[in-house]
This record gives C-alpha cells, structure tokens and sequence, in this order.
C-alpha cells in the first residue's frame, strides 16, 4: 500500500501512474532548469505554479496535468523556446532511459561535469569507470591482465612485448588501450541493465573511448557519448593540483605522468573526431554543462522526430 500523504502533509498531492508524492518545487525548478531556465528563475517559478494550484484550490494533480499547466504558464510567461524543450524532455523521459557517457583523459573534469549534468537533469545513478574497473579487478587475475591493475597512464609498463618501436606503435596508447578493453566489458554490462530496468544513468571516466563500444550500444540514439578535453596544458596540470587539496590522489603521481596523460588526451580526441562523437573544451563548468544539455536536446529532438513524425505532437504530455 502507498504512503498516505494526506496526512501528514498540506501539499498538493502529485501522481504518477504508480505512484504519488507531495508537490515538490526543487523537482519541478529541476525540470525547468534542464530545459534552459536560470536556476533562481525557474524556482520562482516552480513557487508560484504552485501557489496558482493551491489558490485554484487543487488538493491533488496528476502528473499529465501538471505538465499541462507548466507547458501553458511557460508560454503566457513569454518562455516559448523553454515550454517547448520542457514538453520534449519530460516526452522522451518518460518513455527511454538515457543513458550519457562522459569520456575524457584523467584530469579534465568528467566525474565534475557529471555530477552536475545529473542534478540538472533529475538522473539519479553517476557511476565512475574506476569503479567499474575495480569490480573488474576481481574478477580478472592481475596475471592474465596486468595492465587493469595500473593506471590508464602507467599500464604500458606491464605490455609483455620486449622492445616497441615506437615509430610502428606508441607503447602508452597500446598499454592504455590494453587497459580499457576489459573495463569496456564491465560498462557494456552496467549499460544492459540500466535498459531493462528502464533506468537513466550516467557513467563518466577514462574508459570511455569512442570506437571502442559495441556497435550495438552506439548505434542506440538514447545512449549519448560526449568527450572533455582540455587544450590548455597549463589549465591541465592545475585540475591536479585542485582535485589533490579535495581528495586523496596526489598531484604528484598526475603531474610525473602529465606528457603521457596528454598523449591519452590527444588519442581520446582523435577517436571522438573519428567517430563523430561531440567533443566539449571544459574550461567553464557552466558552459560545459550548458554544452552538454544542447547535444542531449538536439538528440532528443531527433529522436522524438523518428517515433512521432514531424511535429513530434503524437502523446503529447
Ligand atoms: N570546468 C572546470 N573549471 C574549473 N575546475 C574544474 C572544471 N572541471 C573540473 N574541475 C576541477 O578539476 C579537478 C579535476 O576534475 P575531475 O572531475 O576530478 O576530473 P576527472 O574525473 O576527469 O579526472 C577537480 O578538482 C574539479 O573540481
Ligand atoms: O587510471 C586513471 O587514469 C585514473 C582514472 O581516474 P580519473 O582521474 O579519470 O578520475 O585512475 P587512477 O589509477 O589514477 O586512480
């Protein structure tokens, strides 16, 4: 049995078709916010839909009708341009888990941007890829893949070939490409459930190289891979040093392994401009965030526009 609400709070009572909950203004700010608000604009906005419904009287409101009313307040509000990506991400939402994978070489900001795209979109599950990577560790002996026991940037230390030539193949792009592909696994698996349970995530890290996915995955338009780079040596070097006055990973082992660290950088790109996998400059945690919602958008929109026909109007809310 549900929670009864009603008695224990004053709120207008919001229901989903398996479930309900009290009105909540930081949900709906959220909402709006992913669709392009300012975030103080869209919780003064949140507050006074709802002071409109508690003053229409409503005790409760269905969550089709909610979105109604949020569609036709944008507009009256002059908001066209937000009610319209409102209405299409609250459409796709509701029918695809999205799942979004930030790739990018140590450093430049994917756990960051990550984080902060998940709050702004209301997605629940951020997983690292050095998580993932420790779930395989066990279950991958460090003799038969020694270079999943090291670091992106120091697994060619355990490649078995005696002498590369370095002008046939680069040593730490073999040991870091030797180092991903048993991760890949463990992301593919996380991928497939998050598509049966029908849940939304984000999986952000190193690992994450275009090219090296499944065609299965990438050719899935609600599984979006963007890439981070950072062409600024110099901004590079100094996300070490600000990660170590916040965390427990040493600057030192980062910056003694930074020309390597760069090359991986330069190889990610590579791949994402391979691939034509978008790739974003984090300089600005704003901006990039902003970036990210404009490549989700502009996906969703295509999406819509495959299931529903042109003007997507097909269910509408
Ligand atoms: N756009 C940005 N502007 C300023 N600092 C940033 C930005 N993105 C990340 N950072 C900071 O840089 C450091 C490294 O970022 P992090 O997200 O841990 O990198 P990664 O997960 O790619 O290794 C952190 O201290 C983070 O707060
Ligand atoms: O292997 C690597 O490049 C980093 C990845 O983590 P991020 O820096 O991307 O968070 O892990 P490390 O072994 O240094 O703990």
């Amino acid at each position: 049995m549900g929670i009864d609400f009603k008695s224990i709070t004053d709120k207008i009572i919001v229901s989903g078709k398996n479930y309900e909950m009290p009105f909540s203004k930081g949900l709906l700010a959220r909402s709006l916010t992913a669709a392009g608000m300012k975030p103080s604009e869209a919780y003064m906005v949140a507050k006074e839909i709802e002071k409109t419904l508690e003053d229409e009287g409503y005790e409760s409101i269905t969550k089709d009708e909610l979105r109604k009313r949020v569609y036709y307040y944008l507009l009256t509000k002059n908001y066209e341009s937000i009610a319209e990506k409102y209405l299409l991400w609250r459409r796709i939402l509701k029918k695809h888990p999205i799942i979004i994978l930030i790739g990018g070489a140590s450093g430049v900001g994917t756990s960051t941007i990550a984080f902060e795209l998940a709050s702004r979109l209301g997605i629940p599950s951020v997983i690292g890829t050095d998580s993932i990577r420790e779930v395989m560790r066990r279950s991958i002996s460090k003799d038969l893949v020694p270079m999943l026991y090291e670091s992106s940037y120091t697994a060619w230390k355990s490649l078995r070939i005696p002498s590369l030539d370095d002008n046939v193949c680069d040593k730490h792009i073999l040991g870091f490409e030797r180092h991903i592909e048993p991760v890949l696994v463990g992301i593919e698996s996380l991928i497939d459930r998050s598509l049966t349970e029908g849940l939304s995530i984000i999986i952000e890290g190193t690992h994450i190289v275009p090219g090296f996915m499944k065609e299965k995955y990438t050719s899935m338009p609600n599984i979006i891979t963007i890439i981070l780079t950072l062409s600024s040596e110099k901004m590079h070097k100094k996300r070490f040093s600000a990660r170590a006055k916040v965390s427990a990973r040493p600057m030192e082992r980062y910056l003694k392994n930074f020309e390597i660290i760069r090359k991986i950088n330069q190889y990610i790109v590579d791949r994402a401009k391979e691939n034509d996998v978008p790739i974003i400059e984090n300089v600005s945690i704003s901006q990039s965030v902003e970036k990210c919602l404009e490549i989700i958008t502009e996906r969703f929109n295509y999406l819509d526009k495959t299931e529903n026909g042109e003007n997507g109007e097909d269910d509408m809310y």
